[in-house]
């Protein structure tokens, strides 16, 4: 079987040496031929992943047609905000037959949609074509083959389980799911809350606050779930809860470090400047909050993360906001 990766960020590598290791022949592509031609000549990717040695059945190639020609499974790990137009051009040279694969975990600004369903839109296939991976996944302990647990999320479940066995390794544990929904707001949701976690940990808020924020981060995310039609019971697994804690407690995430920035008093663009990869819930925590807003559901979280972000708000202030609302039942 061929598989394609488009992107070739710390996660499109990692699951290309995933993808090879699980038996297939792999294709990444790179927006820039430089890293295609390293990936190539000395199979590694330094500046994405570095140290990691991927295995001989992963090319790389920065020509689109050439990458995606023969491929049965096309998996896409760009930034959730340059999908539609990237696809856009990528499109008319996917094979008919293939499944698309979204291994992103943002939403779209301004038209609130989910990665998949920007797929489906822009690539003009049927829903069930489309599947998603999400979990608790950090790329350089998926490189370096500590065992994990993901979910591939499908609406057809053939294809949820011929992905499932594409990916499927000793270090890596992959179940199915039909909840398409809700795995992709886990893990777009997600990325919001670590921003929030890492700005407490910078405050040097300790433990309570921290737990108190993961578990009303993902009541908060189930509430916007179950609005858009998800299974609750989604979030108390692998791709909510567990891609959250994840998230929130890894020095390796770029969305909770992102956060310490801001915790530390740092401005958006200060942040920016000192992080070079993407650290998705920056931009779409705007969207969540519209998404939200748009179904009537409180995030006060997400209010306060965007608030921080693309308002200035001082991080201490949306603290004593977040303690200061109305009380309610749990
Ligand atoms: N890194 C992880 O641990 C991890 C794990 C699971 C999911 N994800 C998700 O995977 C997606 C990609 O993340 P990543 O970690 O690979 O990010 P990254 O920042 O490491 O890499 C992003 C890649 O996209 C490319 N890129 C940037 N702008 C582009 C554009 N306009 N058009 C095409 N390509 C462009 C970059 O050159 C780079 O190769 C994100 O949605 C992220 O949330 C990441
Ligand atoms: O580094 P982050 O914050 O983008 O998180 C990476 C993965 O999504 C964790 O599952």
């Amino acid at each position: 079987m061929k598989a394609t990766v488009l992107g070739s960020g710390a996660w499109g590598t990692a699951f290309a040496k995933v993808l090879a290791e699980a038996g297939a022949d792999v294709t990444i592509w790179a927006r820039r031929e430089a890293v295609a031609q390293a990936i190539r000549e000395r199979g590694v990717n330094e500046g994405s992943l570095p140290g990691v040695k991927l295995p001989d059945r992963v090319t790389a190639t920065h020509d689109l047609p050439a990458a995606v020609a023969g491929a049965g499974m096309v998996f896409i790990a760009v930034p959730s905000q340059t999908l539609r137009a990237n696809l856009a051009d990528w499109a008319p040279h996917i094979p008919g037959d293939a499944t698309l694969i979204s291994l992103m975990k943002g939403i779209e600004l301004g038209t609130t949609k989910r990665m998949s369903q920007v797929i489906v839109e822009t690539a003009q296939v049927d829903p069930g074509r489309v599947a998603v991976v999400s979990g608790p996944n950090l790329a350089p302990e998926i490189a370096g083959e500590q065992p994990a647990a993901t979910v591939v999320a499908c609406t057809d479940e053939g294809r949820a389980k011929q992905v499932q066995q594409a990916i499927a390794l000793p270090y890596l544990r992959p179940y199915t799911s039909d909840d398409v929904i809700g795995c992709e707001l886990g893990g777009a949701v997600k990325n919001v809350i670590a921003l929030a976690y890492g700005m407490a940990t910078a405050m040097g808020l300790g433990d309570n606050t921290r737990a108190s924020l993961i578990t009303r981060g993902l009541a908060e995310t189930a509430r916007l779930g179950v609005a858009l039609g998800a299974d609750p019971l989604t979030f108390a697994g692998l791709a909510g809860l567990g891609d959250l804690v994840a998230t929130c407690s890894s020095p390796l995430s770029r969305n909770r470090t992102f956060g310490e920035h801001l915790g530390r008093g740092e401005s958006l663009e200060a942040a920016q400047a000192s992080t070079k990869q993407t650290a998705e819930g920056v931009k779409s925590c705007l969207a969540v909050r519209d998404l939200a807003r748009a179904h009537g559901v409180e995030m006060p979280i997400t209010e306060q993360v965007e608030r921080v972000c693309h308002e200035g708000v001082d991080p201490r202030v949306a603290v004593k906001l977040l303690m200061g609302r109305e009380m309610k039942p749990e």
